[in-house]
């Protein structure tokens, strides 16, 4: 963006960040990291209807919700955007969005292609950036080593992936976790460079 598409002093809106990728590809790995690179980036709590892992606590890895309640609010239009990941419901409610927007917080989505298209289109100026992973064989060895998912759900994530990497290029910026102090530098510089010193 050009000095002079900028909005005028003071009234600057605070940004956006999508971070993509396939499961497995160090996403929430490379958020912690970022955020404690840049403390004032606040990270956007996803609804879910998936179960809540061993360690996952409501409200702070992701807000857990029944489908019924999924479902209602999906009918209210409280989502900014959601889509269905190997066969749960995931979405960003926009009143949790909003609670860290309106207080001039920066903010991060961690979210998956679908969502991160239908960001593109409500929110334009959002930042989008896609993870990808050095090669396939590294993704399964890391969603093996993780130990979250069974067998099934790791194939299943893994067909998933085919198609998110194919579609990496519809990203503004592309980062390769490999090594995880570079990818977090990468990101960082992106969110410095959106962001000012
Ligand atoms: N569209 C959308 N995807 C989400 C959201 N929250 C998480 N996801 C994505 O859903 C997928 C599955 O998430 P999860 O079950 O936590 O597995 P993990 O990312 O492999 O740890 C990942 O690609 C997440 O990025 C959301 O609010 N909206
Ligand atoms: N650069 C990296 N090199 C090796 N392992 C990594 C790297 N980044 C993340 N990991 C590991 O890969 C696994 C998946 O990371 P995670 O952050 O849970 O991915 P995602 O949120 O994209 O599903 C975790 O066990 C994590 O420690």
């Amino acid at each position: 963006m050009g000095a002079a598409a900028r909005p005028p002093a003071g009234t600057a809106r605070p940004g956006v960040f999508v971070i993509t990728g396939p499961s497995g590809v160090g996403k929430g790995t490379l958020i912690r990291l970022l955020r404690e690179r840049v403390p004032e980036l606040a990270l956007s709590v996803s609804a879910t209807t998936r179960q809540a892992r061993p360690g996952e606590t409501q409200g702070e890895h992701y807000h857990f919700l029944s489908d019924e309640e999924f479902a209602r609010h999906v009918a209210a239009g409280d989502f900014v955007e959601w889509a269905e990941y190997s066969g749960r419901r995931y979405g960003t409610l926009r009143e949790e969005l909003e609670r860290h927007t309106s207080g001039g917080r920066p903010v991060v989505l961690e979210i998956e292609l679908q969502g991160a298209r239908q960001v593109r289109e409500t929110l334009p100026d959002a930042v989008q950036i896609f993870i990808r992973p050095p090669t396939e064989d590294a993704l399964r060895d890391r969603l093996i080593g993780r130990g979250t998912d069974d067998a099934e759900q790791i194939e299943r994530r893994l067909e998933v992936a085919q198609d998110e990497l194919a579609a990496a290029g519809e990203f503004q910026h592309v980062v390769v976790n490999d090594r995880l102090d570079e990818a977090v530098d990468a990101l960082a510089a992106i969110v410095r460079g959106t962001l000012g010193p």
